[in-house]
């Protein structure tokens, strides 16, 4: 009888190993891919999105211990005492303060986890990275996963990242364009036969239009308003045309100290006057989107005017972007699906099918 149970238990618990619950909870390796953003990190585990954060981290300001990760250290920022201190740890699509990257990659790597291994598994990871990073830079981010529990790491360049994310045959020998406007960086990239034809990459994004109006809320209104309260402004009205017929958004009412006096106010911002101060930059993404086109060689160019330029990531959402870049290039832009997450998808692509993508990788 006792051999019998002996026998049964044993049976299940080889049953139960073979469960994708055990099998997690007992393996050493994990495989990620991860979109580590200016503005968002997106991490994807088993085919799935398990974490799609801001990228922010809240430290300890005597220890450097972390508080809070993500969304939670994201409703601290600019709301801090002198204990706690906020950080996003990049800045223009690249590491700006290494110690607080790293302790923001574990953070979320851990919330992904959510007590689904026993022991801390040695990390597989595809992470993309900004086109136009330079050495230094890539080290960084590699050096940063390594701290952060990395064993093989590869890392992606993020155009090519949101191609096969949209679903595009990246080694066909046809022209594909992609502006992916994130927050610290746009990158413009022709892939062509599985790899980077031509690039452009400018430190000029998402980010940048927030701070164009936060500029534009205090010289215009006289109203004081933080980064947070700029990017809501820029999500409820942010628009890139002065004319957007039938889809307008309503009047955004923003609430702020007047710049001298400090009494409350209460100001309407219509999408108009938002187009008209992301003016400058948005030009400087157009100019950006042209001279990526010049360098084009000319059958490449034919397959781009046949395709379409697809917009990827947040700044995609812009009213009105895609009409006025086709207005002034004369193409016809495709905003993705999903434009925040396809570099997080793509990366995901390629840790699923690493040796098909070994050769676009570093
Ligand atoms: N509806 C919206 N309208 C305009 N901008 C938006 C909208 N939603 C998000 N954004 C902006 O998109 C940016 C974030 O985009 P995304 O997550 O693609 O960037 P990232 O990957 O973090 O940055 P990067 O690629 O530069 O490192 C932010 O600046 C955010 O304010």
């Amino acid at each position: 009888m006792a051999k019998f149970s002996t026998f049964k238990i044993f049976e299940k618990f080889e049953s139960l190993k073979n469960s994708r619950f055990l099998s997690n909870l007992f393996s050493f390796t994990q495989e990620l891919a991860m979109d580590l953003g200016t503005a968002n990190t997106v991490i994807i585990s088993d085919g799935k999105i398990a974490v799609n954060e801001p990228s922010v981290v809240a430290l300890d300001v005597h220890t450097d211990k972390m508080v809070s990760v993500g969304g939670q250290a994201k409703l601290m920022y600019e709301k801090t005492n002198s204990k706690i201190r906020v950080v996003r740890p990049l800045r223009d699509g690249v590491i700006a303060d290494f110690n607080a990257c790293e302790q923001m990659m574990r953070g979320l790597i851990r919330m992904a986890n959510d007590g689904k291994h026993l022991f801390t598994p040695s990390l597989r990871m595809v992470i993309g990275v900004p086109s136009g990073s330079t050495e230094v830079e890539l080290r960084a981010v590699r050096d940063s996963a390594e701290h952060a529990g990395g064993h093989d790491i590869f890392l992606l360049y993020e155009p090519m990242a949101a191609a096969i994310g949209i679903g595009l045959d990246v080694e066909a020998p046809e022209g594909n364009m992609i502006v992916d406007i994130g927050g610290g960086t746009t990158e413009i990239a022709v892939i062509s036969l599985g790899g980077i034809v031509s690039n452009n990459s400018i430190k000029m994004a998402g980010d940048d239009f927030t701070t164009d109006i936060q500029e534009y809320m205090s010289r215009q209104h006289n109203v004081k308003v933080s980064e947070r309260m700029a990017e809501r402004i820029k999500i409820n009205v942010g628009a890139a045309l002065t004319d957007l017929g039938p889809n307008a958004p309503e009047d955004y009412l923003v609430h702020g100290p007047n710049r001298i006096t400090a009494l409350p106010m209460e100001v309407p911002v219509c999408y108009q006057e938002i187009a008209h101060c992301l003016e400058k930059s948005i030009s400087k993404i157009e100019a950006a989107v042209l001279s990526a086109l010049e360098n084009t060689p000319p059958e490449l160019y034919a397959d781009i005017y046949n395709n379409g330029i697809y917009l990827t990531g947040g700044g995609a959402l812009l009213r009105g972007l895609d009409k006025r870049l086709k207005d002034k290039v004369g193409i016809n832009f495709i905003v993705a699906d999903d434009p925040l997450l396809c570099v997080a998808k793509g990366t995901g692509i390629a840790l699923k099918n690493t040796e098909r993508f070994q050769f676009l990788m570093r």
